[in-house]
């Protein structure tokens, strides 16, 4: 639904992004990840057909984002990171006013606006002025805007940022919502953890180039030297456990605690089937084995230093 086929953008001598291609599948919600000043907001307004590349091609649902730009706008719904609201507008007028920009016929408006709202849990908010929201509403609303026209895409550049904790929660169980009615949702973040639990792949930018993108799944699997497994035992066999898992070829460092054990994996996939089965055979009483999944952050700071491409 969505391809970035190497875009470059240079102010002046200064190359913001450089030669970015990735693609989003249908369904799919895309965390875009890099720290401040990394080239996402850059990308983003390209997709959203607001900036010009040096070169490079985007395509949304088919569309070329540089020669058909008014078809692209159709198919996407597109929340900046800084949006202005209008001194003396109501909620619904706001609504309004970009469904009147979407060519949203009258007849319709009046249902489309209150099923946003109901969606948003704005209803109670339909008279009041967009000033006098709170951050959190106003940022709902924003993302309110971008449905209007029922677009099948999602573009949201920081839909989270400066909101509370509660807030951001709020914001995430609507992510989820849309995802659920079938939309494909691009999302950034410098905050990781904000998207370590819902997006099915991640992008990770950096100084405008991009240095991972994949399903979390497989940029994990990348980090196959980092792989961890923790053994939990149901009885007071630990240092038995720990001393077969330290004398396999495969296991390189064995913490052992209470009743588990990690330890440093470096094998393949078989070879965790092994350990487990020669644990099991030798009558000790495994509750649980499982390869601990590497936080966001993790894979992260791994990328970005360098250990993992
Ligand atoms: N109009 C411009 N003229 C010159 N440099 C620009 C312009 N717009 C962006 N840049 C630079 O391009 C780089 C990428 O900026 P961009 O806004 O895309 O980053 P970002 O990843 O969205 O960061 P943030 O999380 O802070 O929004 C930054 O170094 C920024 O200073």
């Amino acid at each position: 639904m969505i391809e970035v086929i190497h875009f470059t953008k240079r102010y002046g001598e200064f190359v913001a992004v450089d030669d970015l291609s990735f693609a989003i599948g249908k369904g799919e919600i895309f965390g875009f990840i890099g720290p401040n000043g990394a080239g996402k907001s850059t990308t983003i307004r390209f997709l959203a057909t607001l900036l010009r590349p040096t070169s490079g091609e985007g395509r949304i649902a088919g569309h070329s984002v540089t020669a058909d730009p008014m078809a692209v706008r159709r198919v996407i719904g597109f929340m900046p990171d800084d949006f202005g609201v209008y001194d003396g507008m109501k909620v619904w007028e706001f609504l309004d006013f970009f469904a009147v920009a979407y060519e949203i016929p009258r007849s319709a408006r009046k249902k489309i606006i209150g099923e946003v709202l109901e969606l948003l849990d704005l209803s109670h908010k339909r008279d009041d002025y967009v000033n006098g929201l709170s951050k959190g509403m106003k940022q709902r609303l924003c993302l309110a805007k971008t449905l209007v026209h029922d677009p099948p895409v999602l573009i949201l550049d920081e839909p989270a940022s400066g909101l509370d904790p509660r807030a951001r929660l709020e914001m995430k169980a609507l992510l989820n919502e849309l995802r659920r009615m079938g939309k494909t949702i691009l999302i950034s973040s410098h905050i990781l953890s904000e998207l370590a639990d819902f997006c099915t792949s991640i992008g990770i930018i950096e100084r405008g180039k991009l240095l991972a993108a994949g399903s979390i799944q497989t940029i994990q699997q990348q980090i196959r030297s980092h792989r961890v497994i923790k053994v939990e035992l149901a009885d007071d066999a630990t240092d038995r456990a720990a001393g077969m898992l330290r004398d396999d070829p495969s296991i390189r460092m064995v913490e052992s605690f209470d009743h588990t054990v990690t330890a440093e994996f470096e094998g393949q996939d078989a070879d965790m089937a092994r350990i487990l089965g020669r644990l099991v055979s030798s009558g000790i009483a495994v509750q649980s084995f499982a390869e601990e999944p590497l936080s966001l952050e993790e894979v992260f700071m791994m990328i970005t230093k360098g250990i993992v491409s």
